[in-house]
């Protein structure tokens, strides 16, 4: 399989990821598409150290091809991508904002956060929430395929997001929109807050 262009892209995205704080210790992987196979961190692996050799190939049921054993997610991340034929990539990281979010009582299961800005409705739209599993729980496969039909991105929780797109810098841009969004509804708590409209949310989605 010709696929060093995608190994180098996950290992740079890995990098950023960890540089900036937006995974920690054997947190978070990454998943690209490359034909009829999936490349995919190995489990237990810190994102700041992998490399392009470690990483392992799945197909699109999830099944170990070849390489380390995938992330104990791969199953989720072959869900989405079997779900979203025009995405390539997908990203889960457990980053502090979003995963602080994630842990909140009565948050709403299909806005898990508001239309805060425009760029969060554009590279994201809305943020169904998943309910608790335990990590790499295969239960949770169905529902997040069907999620995955209508949404590029899921929070799951007390966990993190899950962010597919068309590249792995679109995955990348939407992981980074979700954080950040995130971010501003913590800031915001207990401040009047005005999101969006649904008019104006709508013209973003369009
Ligand atoms: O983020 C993780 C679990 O949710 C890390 O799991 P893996 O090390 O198996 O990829």
């Amino acid at each position: 399989m010709k696929d060093s262009h995608e190994r180098s892209d996950i290992v740079a995205a890995a990098r950023s990821l960890f540089g900036r704080s937006l995974t920690h210790g054997s947190t978070g992987n990454i998943s690209v598409r490359v034909g009829d196979h999936i490349l995919v961190t190995p489990t237990g692996s810190s994102l700041g150290a992998v490399q392009a050799e470690d990483l392992a190939v799945i197909d699109l049921q999830g099944r170990h091809v070849e390489g380390p054993k995938p992330s104990k997610e791969a199953f989720l991340h072959a869900a989405i991508l079997r779900a979203r034929p025009d995405d390539t990539a997908v990203i889960h990281t457990h980053s502090t904002h979003s995963a602080a979010v994630s842990c909140l009582a009565d948050l709403d299961a299909a806005d898990a956060l508001p239309p805060l800005t425009a760029y969060f409705v554009m590279r994201i739209g809305r943020l169904p929430l998943l309910p608790y599993h335990a990590p790499g729980d295969p239960s949770l496969e169905q529902l997040a395929e069907r999620t995955a039909v209508d949404h590029r991105a899921q929070l799951l929780s007390n966990h993190g997001p899950v962010v597919a797109g068309p590249s792995l810098q679109a995955a990348l841009d939407g992981l980074e929109e979700i954080e950040e969004t995130a971010k501003l509804f913590l800031l915001l708590q207990g401040y009047p807050v005005r999101p969006l409209s649904e008019k104006e949310a709508a013209a973003l989605r369009a």
